[in-house]
């Protein structure tokens, strides 16, 4: 199906199109165009209340635009189905309160309702899937103990775990890296762009952590002044430029002595700079 406008990449996995978002009856976004190509990992950044959590939900069509559309391999979202939707994209969502009254893998088995059949069941593709999830995040010990019973870095794992279930081609993920300590951070965002590049995933994330969007994404899109302020690859997008406007802070680019990756460090004013 060919897409409508020619604002966005008619190849996206998943694209917004002059899309404006509505948070209460304040409008937080507007006339936003943004494409996530196949296999991609896009990044969204910005500094508090710019929108993000509010756009990603609007991309997983768990709540309308206020104006414009999000396409989803080319088709209207609000043309598919909810199941067929739930099939295609997996949402996990920035704070999220788990039914305590749940095991652990009853749910990550949450994730399996859009591919249950009629007459119920878990059926073997369902068991494994859930299996697969508890292990790439490393959760598998905690399958059978009761969700009020982990730590807040354990329930954000169990909830991804439920988004990776799903077995969704396009993840949305609100700031997954929330309560994680350092190592299960790197670890999630390894995992997650090994998603994109051996299982053809499509990856949308909201990050706070600048370094971490800088050496994981594919394309990074900035936030700010109400609408997409830039949108390009971490060397595009992370410039000192674009990073004081819509953060005030001044950032400096360092080589890794060792890796020889470019990392961002980052200082509250001039002041700090030269003492
Ligand atoms: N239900 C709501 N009613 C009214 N305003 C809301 C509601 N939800 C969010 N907002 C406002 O919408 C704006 C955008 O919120 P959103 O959560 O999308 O920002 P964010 O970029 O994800 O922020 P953060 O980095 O703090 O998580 C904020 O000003 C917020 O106060």
């Amino acid at each position: 199906m060919t897409i409508t406008t020619s604002r966005v990449s008619t190849t996206a996995a998943l694209a917004a199109s002059g899309v404006s978002c509505e948070a209460g009856t304040r409008t937080v976004l507007s006339g936003v165009d943004l494409d996530v190509r196949p296999g991609e990992v896009l990044g969204l950044i910005g500094a508090n209340g710019t929108g993000k959590s509010t756009l990603l939900r609007v991309l997983a069509g768990v709540r309308p635009a206020a104006a414009g559309e999000v396409l989803l391999g080319g088709r209207p979202l609000h043309q598919i189905s909810s199941r067929e939707r739930a099939r295609q994209i997996a949402f996990v969502a920035q704070e999220e309160t788990a039914p305590s009254d749940l095991l652990v893998s009853e749910l990550v088995a949450l994730g399996r309702i859009p591919h249950a059949r009629a007459w119920g069941g878990v059926d073997s593709a369902s068991r494994r899937a859930v299996a697969e999830a508890l292990r790439l995040v490393d959760l598998e010990y905690a399958a059978g103990q009761s969700m009020d019973r982990l730590s807040g870095g354990e329930r954000r794992r169990a909830l991804i775990a439920r988004g990776l279930a799903q077995e969704a081609p396009v993840l949305l993920l609100d700031e997954p890296t929330n309560h994680l300590d350092i190592k299960r951070q790197l670890a999630l965002l390894r995992l997650v762009r090994r998603l994109c590049r051996d299982r053809a995933r499509t990856v949308v994330l909201a990050l706070h952590d600048l370094d971490l969007a800088a050496t994981f994404c594919d394309r990074i899109a900035v936030l700010h002044g109400g609408g997409l302020f830039a949108h390009g690859t971490p060397a595009e997008v992370l410039t000192a430029s674009v990073l004081h406007d819509a953060f005030g802070v001044l950032a400096t680019r360092v080589t890794h002595p060792l890796t020889g990756r470019t990392h961002l460090l980052f200082s509250h004013d001039e002041s700090e700079l030269h003492p």
